[in-house]
């Protein structure tokens, strides 16, 4: 259970983490599906999406600057003895080895900003298990050690409209002529996780209702009525359902009922990381091109001033020892929000690699 009270004077920007050079590619690939159960096809497509972009992943470079801007933001608020580290789950800086060197230069009450929007395995509990995990590989822990992660956002005014600013840029950008269809699209995740991610007097799908939510937000935001919620880059096994429809099966489907114009806004993503300029930006841009439409990729929020403003306020919210402890996402340590809240899924054996 989280407690209040004493300020924090620290913050730890916490990643995915991506490769820096092509020979990152496979320890990384390995660091992420580790016991996941993706297969060993799917590996070999992903790092080959990883070599055509010369190995290296944009997450890193976007995430280092949005922690520049950060910081310009909350020196400008007056909070500039703030300091702001930056480690990641799957590469390097490795979580494990920031909070050493956080925990070394005396920081004690530390504020956790996690990459993502979202509820669920993948966006919230397994954030909570980096914490502890990072908490448990420093030799000689400190007993006064807090590590506060920061709530899930989307819900936040702040996040809506710094996507909705995106689409509205990103609409601007077709002539006049056929009202473009609206698609927003996030990562999608296995069926059997959807369903055991929070809490389960709501029925679980913590995570798809949480995106299907912001996505009409933000489309009430910009005025348009009609729009629709896809997936993207899915892995597992073919017999596994994830969530669908696929983006690109869903532009198939568009096409076939004379839809001539799309734009695709990928909410579910921070910033511009490898999934969405392979999957956006290269497969369902040359299927868009090969079927004639007319294709936006709307930009992602993350690098907007208006995303490091909600950053900001979030900090802002809890540095100083306040904000709602109970509110989703938020705990102490690795302590999940609630007991029954985002819970992994086990896997069957047969999807085990
Ligand atoms: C919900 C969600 C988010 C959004 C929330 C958040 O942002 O945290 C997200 C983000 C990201 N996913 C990323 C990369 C990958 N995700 C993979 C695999 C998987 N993702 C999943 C879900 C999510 N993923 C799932 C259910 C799997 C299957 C394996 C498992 O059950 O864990 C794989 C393995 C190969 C493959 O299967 O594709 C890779 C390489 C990168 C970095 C990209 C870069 O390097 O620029 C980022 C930001
Ligand atoms: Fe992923």
């Amino acid at each position: 259970m989280a407690s209040a009270g004493a300020p924090f004077d620290a913050v730890l920007f916490l990643s995915f983490g991506g490769p820096d050079k092509p020979a990152d590619v496979r320890p990384f690939l390995e660091n992420v599906t580790r016991g996941r159960g993706v297969p060993p096809e799917r590996l070999d497509d992903v790092a080959q999406h990883y070599l055509h972009f010369g190995g290296v992943s944009p997450i890193n470079r976007l995430n280092l600057d949005m922690i520049d801007a950060l910081r310009a933001e909350l020196d400008s608020r007056g909070r500039d003895g703030l300091p702001i580290y930056f480690g990641n789950r799957n590469w390097h800086p490795l979580a494990g080895d920031t909070l050493a060197e956080m925990i070394a230069d005396g920081h004690r009450r530390i504020l956790v900003f996690p990459t993502s929007a979202w509820g669920g395995y993948s966006g919230c509990r397994q954030y909570h298990e980096d914490i502890e995990k990072a908490l448990g590989s420093v030799d000689g822990l400190p007993a006064d050690v807090v590590l506060r992660k920061l709530p899930q956002f989307s819900e936040e005014t702040e996040f809506r409209g710094a996507v909705a600013d995106a689409v509205r840029v990103g609409l601007a950008r077709f002539a006049d002529g056929p009202v473009p269809r609206l698609v927003f699209t996030a990562h999608s995740i296995p069926e059997s996780a959807d369903r055991a991610a929070g809490p389960a007097a709501d029925g679980g799908r913590l995570y798809s209702r949480q995106v299907r939510a912001a996505s009409a937000a933000v489309a009430g935001l910009v005025g348009v009525d009609e729009f629709d919620v896809v997936w993207q880059s899915r892995s597992g096994p073919p017999q596994v359902p994830w969530l669908d429809p696929d983006i690109c099966d869903h532009l198939r489907a568009l096409h076939a009922d004379g839809v001539q114009r799309v734009a695709v806004c990928p909410i579910g993503f921070v910033s511009d990381h490898l999934e969405v300029v392979w999957d956006l930006d290269s497969e369902a841009a040359d299927l868009a091109e090969e079927l004639g439409m007319d294709y936006v990729r709307v930009a992602t929020a993350g690098p907007s001033r208006r995303f490091v403003a909600l950053v900001a306020d979030l900090v802002e919210r809890y540095v100083d020892g306040g904000g709602d402890l109970t509110a989703m996402g938020c705990g102490d340590n690795g302590g999940i929000c609630r007991p029954d809240c985002c819970v992994p899924v086990r896997r069957p054996a047969s999807t085990r690699v």
